[in-house]
């Protein structure tokens, strides 16, 4: 019998709707894969919503929990790493020691970095410290970086002039050590506005996705948690990349088409979850390069 991979997911916690583990670990559980869920904060609500309840995780916690897994002779078990939303650099230290210890018992572990750097407009707060963490430490240790536009011309240190130049600025992320960039949503002049679009860069090649830009009255929130953690879902159960970011932009298309729906504001992961294992839309990501 195959074995179920082991993945720990280290994002925010909120405890109404869905953002974080609150919006990855049921849609990962649902296609397969044993969650570890460990919350770098927990929230009454996402901060879209302009107020919250609730308490940063102290950094010293991760170290106590990831080595109380080991202690109970675990941690050789983890396949894979997610990192998402933090409440501090610190935190995301403790997090890259992580993943530095549990690489070293299982050397084929991969670390799925979710580059959470807020994004101030929307109401999306990420204390500065650890967008500069992100940038400077985290990257390098990546296996997988899942940015969205912002996040990448935070990396780039400018904005995108068209989607080649988006392309270019993905590939030259690959050079900072991680094995694939998924940009999770693109936006750069001269985009079509009916369409949301995604990359995928890898040394092997290059991967361009458009799907259905959907009406929401407000956007909602958590659907870059929900692609990051059913990336790396698919990727540990065997899926190559391309495959594994097609099934994710199908399976994310369906969660969003049952929201738009029912006009819920949060997600609707537990009404979607059988889309969500088995999308019924597919979208083929077409071949890109120079
Ligand atoms: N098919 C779609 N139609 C409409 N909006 C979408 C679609 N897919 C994703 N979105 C929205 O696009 C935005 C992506 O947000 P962005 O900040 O770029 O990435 P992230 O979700 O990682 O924060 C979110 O507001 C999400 O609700
Ligand atoms: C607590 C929390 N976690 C995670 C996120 C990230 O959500 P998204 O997947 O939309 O990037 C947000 C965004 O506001 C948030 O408030
Ligand atoms: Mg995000």
């Amino acid at each position: 019998m195959k074995r179920t991979p082991h993945l720990l997911a280290i994002q925010s916690h909120v405890v109404f709707g869905h953002a974080g583990n609150s919006a990855a670990v049921f849609p990962m559980q649902r296609v397969g894969v044993n969650v570890w869920p460990l919350n770098t904060v927990q929230f009454s609500n996402h901060t879209q919503y302009g107020q919250w309840a609730g308490e940063v995780l102290a950094s010293q916690q991760i170290p106590a929990l990831v080595e109380g897994i080991a202690a109970i002779g675990e941690l050789g078990n983890c396949d894979a790493v997610l990192s998402g939303y933090l409440g501090s650099a610190d935190q995301g230290r403790a997090i890259l020691t992580g993943v530095a210890r549990i690489k070293a018992i299982n050397p084929k572990a991969l670390y799925l970095c979710d580059p959470v750097m807020g994004h101030p407009e929307k109401g999306c707060i990420v204390p500065q410290e650890v967008s500069d963490f992100l940038l400077d430490e985290a990257a390098a240790m990546a296996d997988f970086l899942c940015p969205n536009q912002l996040e990448l011309d935070s990396f780039a240190g400018r904005k995108p002039q068209s989607l080649f130049d988006c392309l270019g600025m993905a590939k030259a992320l690959l050079a900072r050590g991680p094995k694939a960039v998924l940009v999770k949503h693109l936006d750069y002049p001269g985009k079509l506005p009916d369409g949301f679009e995604m990359l995928l860069v890898t040394a092997d090649g290059s991967w361009h996705l458009r799907r259905p830009l959907l009406a929401f009255p407000r956007q909602p929130v958590g659907v870059g948690d929900l692609t990051s953690g059913l990336f790396l879902a698919r990727v540990l159960l065997g899926d190559s990349l391309l495959a594994a970011f097609e099934f994710t932009a199908a399976a994310v298309h369906e969660v969003l088409l049952e929201t738009q729906a029912c006009a819920s504001y949060e997600l609707e992961l537990v009404r979607a979850q059988d889309r969500i294992a088995h999308p019924r839309v597919r979208f083929e990501a077409t071949p890109i390069s120079f």
